[in-house]
């Protein structure tokens, strides 16, 4: 096999995924080619100056097969246009002409028993890492870690409990609704981790707000190894200006904001004409609908999601607009289960009957079902009278274990268990408290709305509407916050305010006028300064001190590395509130979270703080029932608000919050949450998944073998502390590998390690690097054979023995998942001079 030139026709091999057996050239232009794989139904796009490709070039008297399937010997090879035309015998001698894109795509190029009759002997060494690798490979395959050990993440039950769950099924579909903060991305990241890795996925969309391009693309990145293309606007005219038509069609992994594809047509059109494996949305809560009003967003969303296979659905407030939005992204995901509004609210309405049931029956077992003729019939009636009657028919033990079965299909079929995954900080050890600190002040004369009948509530909430242009000189939150800022020169802050303008002017005060370090962070600003600023924030030493961000500025975004939280203002919506809160209180906090809340005396504010806080406890803890109450009790908060002084309404109110609060969360901890909590966790199965993570990367074994492994492929190693290496390309390297970088890298192998230095690569049994090695040793013709000499006593002297190593390698398209179901596990067989099978009586390694 040599390098040449791409022409259309050609056929390829991909060195590191063989097992798609003989490509041919489609098309080569702007330094990519694309090579499609007919046997494995397959296509992939390389660029041309390093693609993992060798060459298919047969000689004289080598067998090969045409797309009829008819064996044929070579006598003679030319060369026409770049592309071969074989010329040989069947095997009835017919002279046949075979144009090389005529050949069998069905081939592997594996036959050490020809390498060895011609002399090109390995080293055994290689030949046992040869097989090593096999046995690597099987046992990877088969763990249930697969796919989820080679992220640089902590591991976190709840995630990993998500992550493996949903990797298990045949294609991922499910809203992930975890509270704020609490990994959503990490479990998207997980579970594409997993299915690019097991080949099971290969086109993979991320829709999401602006503002979160980057910081996804980052995390993908430095977390997964992913590695995505972010597309806008001008990325797309660019792409197409090469020559690309549809520049969702140029990359397999891509990020794209929302508003690309809503705000035109064609942008819509061609996203919408790709097949995507797994179609990811962020912060979903922005998809509205309604029975009246349909959001063009959820439009959108529903025409990219009818040509992809998996759909993850991201928002940590799913019911944030009303549960007819909920239900509408429920039905995205499962429209078989969620065919009607009313029939899912009357099931909403049920969960606490529902888990009544589920509870006797787990408290009380086999026995009560088996005595209790109401719950019988209760049963029937939810799971259908055959599945009782099968039960009733099983053996004392297996009914026990039955009934475990029927509660999962319980809570599958009546809930949201299938499609909805919600953990909750309380079931999550490790979050620090929340502490909430106000600040009376006295209004400027200039605010006061007295006298009026029914006064505008948006300017009350945000007192720089009342106070006219010259707001920042009037205002005493500002006053107050300079002074804050000043006696805590040490402390970094985030400012949330509602809208851009009053951060700007914030920022410029603070800024120019008060000598504070300090930044801002709104919807106006390019996506690069925004990143600009956040880094600024970010940075320790010299960095800002404070960052003034507008609400939806900030979504998604992780501050975690300050603890001080100054509200502005207070937004009018339990669940943005919550939002606010959630970007210092978050995975990776470890103080515990001011917040300061600045405020006029017996004004708007004062009178939505106390609800928040005495009412729904809001600050402090996470309500999840805000959005409920702040629905029920919107009138009477608002007029509440709108005449501050009227102290005895506003105690009623207070009161009657507190009291619904308590009853709609016992509700729910009864209902829908416990149901909820049942199946968005099992801590069993997290502790069995992270235990074989453990298991896989602590102790020596892959050190060991990756530094066998690179030493035979001429990669440079030098070791870097205990647990690192430096590595860097050999003068004497084997192949150019797409993997590692001119300048090399360096790795640890220690996941604490890597978590805290983000120079470092973590090396797990999933880095690219490692698999592209493990890969190109396996589908290539490295140690696939060797001569060995061994001394036994019970082997007379000159005994021949022939030991083989047989693989099962199918070219199949790989949406048929067969690495799944079928490992590539490996058979070995030791064979004496008189055929007798000694594989049992002597091991591979003796
Ligand atoms: N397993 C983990 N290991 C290390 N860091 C983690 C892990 N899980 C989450 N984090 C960090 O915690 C923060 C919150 O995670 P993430 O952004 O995924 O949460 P989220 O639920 O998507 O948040 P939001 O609700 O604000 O969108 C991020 O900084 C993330 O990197």
């Amino acid at each position: 096999m040599a390098h040449t030139e791409f022409v259309p026709g050609q056929r390829w091999i991909s060195n590191t995924e063989a097992e798609l057996g003989l490509g041919i050239v489609v098309e080569c232009a702007n330094r990519r080619v694309e090579i499609s794989f007919p046997a494995a139904g397959d296509s992939r796009t390389y660029a041309t100056d390093n693609a993992p490709l060798s060459r298919v070039c047969y000689e004289p008297d080598e067998q090969i097969r045409n797309d009829d399937g008819v064996l044929i010997t070579i006598r003679e090879r030319i060369e026409h246009n770049g592309c071969f035309i074989y010329l040989g015998v069947d095997e009835s001698s017919t002279e046949m002409i075979v144009p090389e894109i005529h050949l069998d795509s069905a081939v592997h190029f594996s036959k050490p028993q020809e390498r060895l009759f011609a002399g090109q002997i390995d080293r055994h060494s290689l030949f046992k890492l040869r097989v090593d690798t096999l046995e690597h490979q099987y046992r990877l395959q088969k763990s249930s870690a697969y796919g989820l050990m080679g992220a640089r993440v902590q591991l976190l039950p709840h995630q990993m409990y998500i992550a493996s769950e949903l990797s298990s099924r045949a294609v991922p579909r499910a809203l992930l609704a975890d509270e704020v903060g609490l990994g959503k991305t990490i479990e998207a990241g997980l579970i594409l981790h997993q299915h690019w890795i097991s080949g099971r996925a290969k086109r993979v969309l991320v829709l999401l707000p602006d503002s979160l391009l980057h910081q996804w693309l980052v995390e993908m990145l430095r977390r997964f190894n992913l590695v995505f293309t972010l597309l806008d606007e001008e990325r797309c005219l660019a792409i197409s200006e090469s020559g690309h038509e549809n520049p969702f069609d140029s990359a397999q992994l891509i990020l794209a904001p929302v508003s690309l594809l809503s705000r035109s047509e064609l942008r819509l059109e061609q996203a919408s004409s790709v097949h995507w494996d797994i179609l990811v949305v962020d912060e979903a809560h922005h998809l509205g609908w309604s029975r009246e009003v349909v959001s063009h967003a959820y439009q959108c969303v529903e025409q990219v999601a009818s040509v992809a296979d998996g759909l993850l659905l991201l928002t940590a407030t799913p019911e944030q607009l009303g549960p007819e939005g909920h239900f509408a992204r429920l039905r995205l995901l499962d429209p078989a289960r969620y065919p009607d509004l009313e029939l899912f609210l009357d099931e909403e309405s049920d969960y606490r009957h529902l888990n009544v049931l589920i509870e006797a029956l787990m408290s009380e077992g086999a026995p009560l079902l088996k005595r209790d003729a109401h719950l019988q019939a209760v049963l029937a009636e939810r799971l259908g009278a055959d599945t009782l009657e099968h039960w009733k028919g099983l053996s004392e033990i297996e009914q026990s274990a039955n009934l475990h079965k029927m509660i999962a299909d319980l809570v599958d079929r009546q809930g949201t268990g299938r499609v909805l995954f919600r953990n909750t900080r309380k079931n999550i050890d490790g979050f620090p408290e929340r502490v909430l600190h106000t600040y009376p002040l006295i209004a400027p004369t200039l605010f006061s709305s007295e006298g009026e009948e029914e006064p505008a509530l948006e300017p009350l909430l945000h007192p720089e509407k009342r106070l006219g242009e010259t707001w920042i000189s009037s205002d005493p939150r500002v006053a107050w916050l300079l002074e804050w800022l000043k006696t805590n020169k040490k402390e970094k802050a985030l400012v949330i305010c509602a809208h851009a303008e009053t951060a700007i002017m914030l920022e410029d005060f603070l800024n120019l006028r008060g000598g504070v370090r300090s930044t801002v962070f709104h919807e106006g600003m390019s996506l690069v300064n925004r990143d600009r600023s956040a880094a600024y924030f970010a940075e320790q030493e010299l960095g800002a001190q404070v960052l003034i961000s507008s609400e939806i500025g900030s979504e998604g975004r992780n501050f975690q590395f300050c603890h001080h939280l100054v509200l502005f203002d207070l937004p009018l919506s339990p669940d943005l509130l919550e939002q606010r809160i959630g970007r210092l209180d978050r995975i990776g906090q470890h103080h515990s979270v001011q917040i300061h809340l600045p405020y006029y005396q017996h004004s708007a504010t004062e009178v939505l703080m106390r609800w928040y806080h005495e009412g729904l406890e809001a600050f402090t803890r996470v309500c999840s029932t805000g959005d409920a109450l702040y629905h029920r009790f919107a009138q009477p908060l608002r007029d509440a608000m709108r005449h501050p002084g009227e102290r005895h309404a506003l105690q009623k109110l207070l009161e009657e919050t507190q009291q619904e609060r308590q009853e709609l969360e016992s509700e729910l901890s009864f209902g829908r949450d416990r149901l909820l909590e049942m199946s968005s966790f099992n801590a069993a199965k997290a502790d069995s998944v992270i235990s074989q993570i453990h298991e896989l990367e602590n102790g020596k074994a892959l050190q060991d073998y990756a530094e066998k492994l690179f030493d035979r492929f001429g990669i440079a190693i030098q070791p870097h502390g205990e647990r690192g290496l430096v590595v860097h390309p050999g003068e004497q390297m084997l192949y150019q590998l797409s993997e590692l970088p001119e300048d090399g890298m360096t790795l640890t192998f220690s996941r604490k390690e890597a978590l805290s230095r983000e120079d470092v690569e973590f090396l797990s049994w999933e880095h690219p690097l490692l698999l592209e090695l493990m890969e190109l040793l396996t589908r290539n013709d490295l140690g696939n054979n060797a001569l060995g000499v061994l001394k036994l006593p019970a082997l007379p002297a000159g005994t021949l023995l022939v030991e083989a190593v047989f693989t099962l390698n199918l070219a199949v398209p790989r949406s048929l998942q067969l690495a799944r179901y079928l490992p590539s596990g490996y058979l070995r067989v030791l064979t004496g001079p008189e055929g007798q099978d000694l594989s049992a009586v002597l091991a591979h390694k003796p």
